[in-house]
């Protein structure tokens, strides 16, 4: 039931909101709005000093990430939101502003600085209103405003203080508590509005949609807003309006010092935004690809989602970017026009055939992995077509048409010497992730998607039309636990499994380990731990760390097969069933790759379980691909998951979202630039 007349505005309105936080979420939610979630990429790096007051540092951050968000949109989901909410929420108390702690120091420093005194807890929200004009061109429109509440702290011991901080729970909130939860203990008493302090500002916010949408605050003309700024809280601002229409001279940033306006009617000052670090708000075309968007200039074809180019970077060698077929980024990121006469542009014929003919450069890469052509180049460099067939025991036209199609994909180099056929050998790219002893070698994983991605995804129209998964077909066996019934059913498909498995984790190990300092947990556990390759990337990165790798039976009989040297004892294996059997201790818990191979009753036994094996303060590392929260991206995630069983890609809200109803609470999130994310939560 919607009860607010104002939010009922906005059925029908793309709403989206730019943060991911699960109390933002929350409040929103249960006020009826309906909106999609697409967190901003703009950093919270505005210099505080440059800012009179602290509610300004908090409202233009909000600004920033609004507009982030507004503008990107057109061009990486390739359409525009009608609302986008952005907002800050920070802490000050004598004169200093807390955000987030870094640490449990940091988060000591705060909650000390604030015991037994009052602070003020800001919240800057800006909502953007986008207009998308007849030609194309979208009108941003910025409202701003902010809300202060006053709370009181008791006194609070220094047991108090650290086993707060040991709980875990200060660690993703502004001035080191969350209210709502464990932190409401610390509070004597609230002036204000109290869901300003869980992050949002609710009343307030209605009150803003009420002007804008009842009282006509939203055409682009706002000399007059009825009310604007009678909010009645003892302690809120007077609200603050408005950014004026983009291309006015009181552009933010750009005011050309005309801050300030009377507004007799409501006789408040109001201002336009003037700060230092606010960048203007620009008219965008949708779809002209000579268009600016904010201050990058990006050029047509290389326009490549960030998300999906940094996820990329690490296995695009540089030299042969340009010609690795599947390396390029999304369709959606092009804006297909056609020239006068309707003659289709080079830039998206190229991308439209790449995509037709991805399954031809992946199957290439495959075969010549299998048929050892990149080993042998390794250990042969400068031979010839005829040399590696017969090397390779095959035909020499077969060959020839192999090599030259490897080279045009960037995974081999080739010499022409005079009136004598080519010779080659492996690139960069290769030399670091084809050969089968390399550091980083997706080998194994290569052999897995030829064995047994390719055969599920021959059988994607059937998965499409009934929705579940294809393994009778492809395998001619019925699966209903894809590892027991499939992976581990014969010794050389568990063998090559476990090596994909194995190949990620030695490529990915280290950045999961490291997207966070772990260096207070002394023992983890990881659940579905594989080979242990990851547990050994974890032991590497911290001396003091011990890793249990629980894992079925089946694979934990051949973990010396991968470790035959065994050389950290700091790594033990455990056999057992993560659904059924008893969970080792440990005070940090791992759980790579496994979560998203379920569903969410799944996922909750097995989230109890844990949660059932956790004091309070152990941590939770989850590691997966994040789903942009629109799930409009990344791209690898989504075609993963239309190969997948049971299970779901999911989002970093979501994921926190399901941690969360098993007491986990979400201190960090971190979008790695490898294949995997990672997020840590602690047990509150
Ligand atoms: C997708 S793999 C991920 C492996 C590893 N965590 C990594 O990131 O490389 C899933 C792992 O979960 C293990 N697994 C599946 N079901 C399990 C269960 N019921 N109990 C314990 N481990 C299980 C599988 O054997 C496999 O090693």
């Amino acid at each position: 039931m919607v009860l607010n007349p104002v939010i009922s505005k906005l059925a029908g309105k793309l709403v989206v909101l730019a943060s991911a936080s699960p109390r933002r979420l929350e409040i929103l939610r249960n006020a009826g709005l309906r909106f999609e979630v697409v967190p901003s990429w703009f950093k919270e790096t505005l210099d505080k000093s440059l800012f009179k007051a602290p509610h300004e540092y908090a409202v233009e951050t909000a600004k920033q990430k609004a507009l982030e968000v507004a503008r990107r949109m057109p061009f990486k989901h390739l359409k525009t939101p009608d609302i986008v909410i952005g907002a800050d929420t920070i802490v000050t108390v004598d004169g200093m502003i807390l955000e987030k702690p870094v640490d449990k120091d940091d988060a000591y420093r705060m909650l000390s600085s604030l015991s037994g005194k009052s602070h003020s807890v800001f919240t800057g929200v800006a909502i953007v209103l986008c207009h998308e004009k007849e030609n194309d061109e979208v009108d941003y429109q910025l409202f701003a405003f902010y809300e202060e509440t006053k709370v009181k702290f008791a006194d609070l011991s220094e047991n108090m203080l650290w086993e707060y901080i040991n709980s875990g729970e200060p660690m993703d909130k502004a001035g080191g508590y969350g209210i709502q939860a464990l932190g409401g203990m610390l509070v004597e008493y609230v002036h204000g509005d109290f869901l300003n302090v869980v992050g949002f500002p609710l009343n307030h916010f209605c009150k803003q949609l009420d002007l804008i949408y009842n009282h006509g605050a939203f055409s682009s003309e706002q000399e007059t807003s009825p009310g604007s700024s009678s909010h009645n809280g003892t302690h809120a601002s007077p609200t603050i309006l408005t950014q004026s229409s983009p291309d006015t001279p009181a552009q933010s940033g750009h005011s050309n010092g005309s801050s300030a306006k009377h507004n007799p009617s409501a006789g408040q000052t109001r201002h336009t935004q003037s700060s230092p670090s606010a960048s203007p708000v620009h008219k965008v075309k949708k779809n002209d690809g000579e268009s600016e968007v904010g201050e990058s200039s990006w050029t047509l074809v290389n326009s490549l989602s960030k998300h999906t180019d940094d996820r990329q970077a690490e296995l695009v060698d540089s030299e042969n970017a340009a010609s690795l077929m599947t390396s390029r980024g999304p369709a959606m990121e092009l804006n297909v026009t056609e020239h006068e006469g309707g003659e289709p542009r080079k830039e998206d014929l190229q991308r439209i055939t790449e995509l037709m003919d991805g399954f031809k450069a992946s199957k290439a890469l495959f075969t010549a992995s299998k048929m050892c052509v990149f080993d042998l180049l390794q250990s042969r460099p400068g031979l010839d077509a005829a040399q590696v067939a017969e090397e390779i025991k095959a035909s020499v036209k077969g060959t020839e048409c192999l090599l030259e199609a490897c080279e045009s994909l960037g995974l081999l180099k080739s010499k022409e010497r005079k009136c004598q056929k080519p010779v080659y050998e492996n690139s960069g790219l290769a030399s670091r992730f084809l050969l089968s002893d390399a550091p980083f070698s997706l080998q194994g994983y290569i052999q897995h998607c030829d064995k047994t991605v390719w055969p599920l995804f021959s059988h994607l129209e059937d998965a499409v039309r009934e929705g579940s998964n294809q393994h009778e077909k492809a395998f001619g066996k019925k699966s209903k636990d894809m590892f027991q019934d499939t992976f581990y059913n014969s010794l050389d498909v568990k063998l090559r499994f476990m090596n994909a498995m194995h190949s990620i984790a030695k490529v990915t190990g280290q950045a999961v380990a490291t997207a966070f300092d772990l260096s207070s947990f002394k023992t983890a556990c990881d659940l579905g731990g594989c080979t242990g390759a990851m547990a050994y990337e974890f032991t590497k990165s911290y001396p003091g760390l011990s890793v249990t790798v629980f894992d079925l039976p089946a694979v934990v009989e051949m973990s010396e097969h991968f470790h035959p040297l065994r050389t950290d004892n700091r790594v033990s294996f455990v056999a057992g069933d993560f659904f059924n059997d008893d969970l080792p201790k440990a005070d940090l818990y791992i759980l790579a790759r496994i979560l998203h191979d379920w569903p969410d009753e799944k996922v909750h036994v097995l989230l109890s379980r844990v949660a059932d094996a956790c004091t309070p303060g152990c941590g939770l590392l989850l590691s997966e691909i994040f789903l942009d929260e629109d799930r409009g991206g990344p791209s690898r995630g989504l075609l993963q998951a239309l190969s997948m069983s049971d299970g779901k890609q999911r989002s970093a809200a979501e994921y926190g979202l399901l941690l969360e109803s098993h007491g986990f609470i979400t201190a960090h999130i971190r979008h790695t630039d490898n294949l995997l994310d990672a997020m840590l939560c602690i047990k509150a």
